[in-house]
């Protein structure tokens, strides 16, 4: 099986190296700079328990190649459209699409793309893009992938992505799966933007009530769009965020808080929107989207 990965940053780079070392057949889909420089030096990849620089395939939008099998879209929200403008040359009615993105609005744009072609995915790990080096922080690392459609997920996409290293599952209810993940995470960038501090020292601060009150006002909007959270994420929600010591932050508020291009409008202003179209209140949301947004205008 080749395996197209569009995106060599944290979340690509890490799967991808996981997936190479695994002797999958695992080409990049990288902008000239990152081409260069990859072809040059190699991917490095640190987990913590290995530091290690591989070879790597790489193409750029100028080189042409066969369609791949699977393609595995690992960019950032903002890159969406330009990512699945490049891929195209790459793209058969054969291949498969698997979106590994925080939120909800890019399964709904791929699938308009490629019908009947997208994978629901869930990616679980804390990586970080530092130069061209990508680290994954903790030891979790978890790859969640169901199918959108009546036909199960193909047995050789789970046979390629079951490799050392990746908590491999696939699930029924990939879009439950998915608010599960979305809601957690917009409740986690609320507590963080709001507050601009990780989980345990809003809590050392006495923000307990407020986290609680971010979980239950996110999970409402999901229960109201048909997609009540699951009692498991509901209390692992609950775990990670009422978590004394906790040096946790989601990664839209790390990109926030280092300057860079975040995931505001695709993970937090999405929600409210669907929020406001069921008339579902959502004041916390709403304050952390005008404190980013003030912030961002700066
Ligand atoms: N990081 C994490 O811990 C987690 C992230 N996620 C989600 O995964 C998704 C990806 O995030 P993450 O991996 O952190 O993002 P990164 O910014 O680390 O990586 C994205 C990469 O995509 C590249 N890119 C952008 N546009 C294109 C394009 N058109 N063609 C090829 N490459 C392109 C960027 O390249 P360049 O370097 O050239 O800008 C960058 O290297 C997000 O939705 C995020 O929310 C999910 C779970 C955990
Ligand atoms: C919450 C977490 C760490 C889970 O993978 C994540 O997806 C993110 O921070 O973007």
């Amino acid at each position: 099986m080749r395996i197209l990965v569009v995106g060599a940053g944290a979340t690509g780079g890490a799967f991808g190296t996981l997936l190479q070392e695994a002797g999958r057949n695992v080409t990049y889909l990288v902008r000239d700079r990152k081409a260069e420089a990859l072809r040059r030096d190699g991917l490095r990849f640190v987990s913590p328990d290995a530091d290690r620089t591989h070879p790597v395939q790489v193409l750029t939008t100028a080189d042409t190649a066969p369609a791949f099998d699977l393609v595995l879209i690992a960019v950032k929200a903002t890159a969406i459209s330009s990512a699945m403008t490049d891929v195209h040359p790459f793209v058969d009615a054969n291949t498969r699409i698997l979106p590994v993105l925080n939120g909800m609005a890019h399964i709904d744009q791929f699938q308009a793309a490629y019908p009947g072609q997208v994978l629901g995915g869930l990616a679980r790990i804390v990586a970080t893009l530092d130069g061209y080096v990508v680290h994954q922080r903790t030891p979790m690392n978890s790859l969640m992938v169901g199918s959108l459609t009546d036909a199960p997920v193909p047995n050789d996409i789970r046979d390629a992505l079951d490799v050392p290293g990746i908590d491999f599952s696939i699930t029924d209810d990939v879009v439950g799966a998915l608010w599960d993940k979305w809601a957690f995470i917009a409740a986690a960038s609320v507590v963080n933007c709001l507050f601009h501090a990780p989980i345990g020292r809003i809590l050392d601060a006495g923000g307990e009530g407020a986290i609680r009150a971010a979980i239950e006002e996110l999970e409402a909007v999901a229960t109201q769009s048909g997609h009540p959270v699951s009692d498991p994420a509901h209390r692992q929600a609950l775990a990670l965020l009422i978590d004394p010591g906790s040096s946790f932050t989601t990664s839209l508020y790390r990109d926030l808080a280092a300057g860079l291009p975040s995931e505001v409008d695709h993970i937090l202003g999405d929600y409210a929107l669907r929020a406001m179209a069921l008339q579902q209140p959502t004041p916390l949301l709403d304050l952390a989207l005008i404190a980013i947004r003030a912030n961002l205008s700066d």
